[in-house]
């Protein structure tokens, strides 16, 4: 049984030292729910104040441009991609960031569809985020696409002749489990199909190498691992040897090739610019930017070891602890991403009991406690403390306490 000095000392020792410091995290709170919010980072509220003050407040309309005090706002999408590329193994001018991570999908669902003209069928997982099947479904009404749901246990084999793309979440909003993104994008291109990864529950936290695996396409949303705060642009990247074909569905005045020339006819610019549609969200963008401070000096590497060392403790410790409740996310590495779930019947009174105790996870729909372990804030004392907790509330009955009989709307 690891003992708190033991685990104070793995977080002393380990590459983590001084990451956490980057973030506001209130008082006495362990917060394991990074995988749905991520923590406010130390920087962004005065990067804000700034923004709203100097760049908007004074200097206006100027502030689109380079100013004194910074602007430059019509690179800013730009500039923030660049600084995602090496979270997910892209080139830094690739990676276009500014929609939600919906209407991302949308968009690259519709391009990869003209990207293979003679093929009709969009594969989908049917247990992936709601989200990518819904749009999934839109694009099939609007295109005349047939929708394709694939066995989530072997995704390939719903691969075809008729295959345009093959669409999948890289880590599992419910369980944990990850997909081999490397084998997948192989099988997909022996299909002869291409191969998006939705990368909302990886990036910041999980090794990604889109380039290396010879992906096709991938979105993925900043306000979780990568601490954006709530409804922070979602971002976009295509394989460069796609881009010059690259034709999305939402052809606005800023994917233009000159904007402010404000012709009548559309002509997309170049490379990942096209994916733009109107004009960027600038202060939701410029808390991302400064969000993006606290991955500063760590590489993907350090993160993989710290967060794979707290979920293996966190497993191991319910295991040991709780051997009646089941831990749905899978042991291996290989297949886990940064969260642990647990499937219990009465899960949503468990979550809610360990957030009056100020541990904070989640509830999914109909049995799963969620537990993100963001390896920038996370420490192994935490996780030792959630646990207890958790023991505490099982032996306590806590969880079947008449307040949590009825659901919030937002869980
Ligand atoms: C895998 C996945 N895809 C998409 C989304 C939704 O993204 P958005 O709300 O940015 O459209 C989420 C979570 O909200 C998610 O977990
Ligand atoms: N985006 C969210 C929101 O606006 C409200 C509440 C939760 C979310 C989430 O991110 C959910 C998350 N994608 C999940 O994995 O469940």
């Amino acid at each position: 049984m690891t003992t708190r000095e033991e685990a104070a000392r793995l977080d002393a020792a380990g590459p983590a030292t001084g990451w956490r410091e980057r973030f506001a995290l209130p008082e006495g709170v362990v917060y394991l729910d990074g995988n749905s919010l991520g923590a406010l980072p130390v920087g962004v509220a005065d990067r804000l104040v700034r923004v709203a003050t100097h760049e908007w407040g004074r200097d206006l309309i100027t502030s689109w441009n380079p100013t004194a005090a910074g602007g430059d706002w019509i690179s800013l999408a730009r500039r923030v991609g660049m600084r995602i590329a090496p979270l997910i193994g892209a080139a830094p001018g690739d990676v276009h960031v500014g929609d939600s991570t919906s209407v991302s999908l949308f968009k690259t669902m519709v391009a990869a569809l003209r990207l293979r003209p003679g093929r009709r069928v969009l594969v989908v997982e049917p247990s992936t985020f709601p989200t990518d099947g819904y749009v999934a479904a839109g694009v099939a009404r609007l295109t005349g696409a047939e929708l394709r749901w694939c066995d989530p246990a072997d995704p390939a084999a719903s691969l075809d002749d008729d295959v345009a793309l093959l669409s999948l979440t890289h880590v599992d909003f419910r369980t944990g489990a990850m997909y081999d993104l490397p084998g997948l994008s192989a099988a997909a291109h022996e299909a002869g199909a291409l191969v998006q990864w939705d990368l909302c529950h990886s990036t910041g936290a999980v090794p990604v190498d889109l380039t290396a695996a010879g992906a096709d396409l991938a979105v993925g949303c900043s306000y979780k691992y990568l601490n954006g705060g709530p409804g922070a642009p979602a971002f976009t990247w295509v394989a460069p040897a796609l881009q010059p074909d690259l034709d999305q569905p939402v052809q606005g005045w800023m994917g233009h090739a000159s904007p402010f020339a404000m012709q009548r006819d559309y002509e997309p610019a170049d490379g990942m610019r096209r994916m733009a549609s109107g004009t960027p969200p600038v202060l939701a963008l410029s808390a991302l930017d400064a969000a993006l401070d606290a991955f500063d000096g760590v590489t993907v590497a350090d993160l993989r070891a710290v967060s794979l060392s707290l979920t293996d403790l966190f497993i191991r410790l319910v295991a040991d602890r709780l051997p009646d409740v089941e831990i749905v996310t899978p042991r291996e590495h290989e297949r886990r991403g940064s969260q642990v779930s647990l499937r219990h019947a009465d899960a949503y009174g468990i979550v809610q009991a360990l957030i009056a105790r100020g541990v904070v996870g989640d509830f999914r729909d109909p049995d799963i406690a969620r537990f993100g372990f963001a390896p920038l804030y996370v420490r192994h004392v935490d996780v030792l403390d959630a646990v207890d907790h958790l023991v505490a509330v099982l032996e306590a009955g806590e969880h079947r306490d008449p307040r949590y009989a009825v659901r919030s709307t937002v869980t």
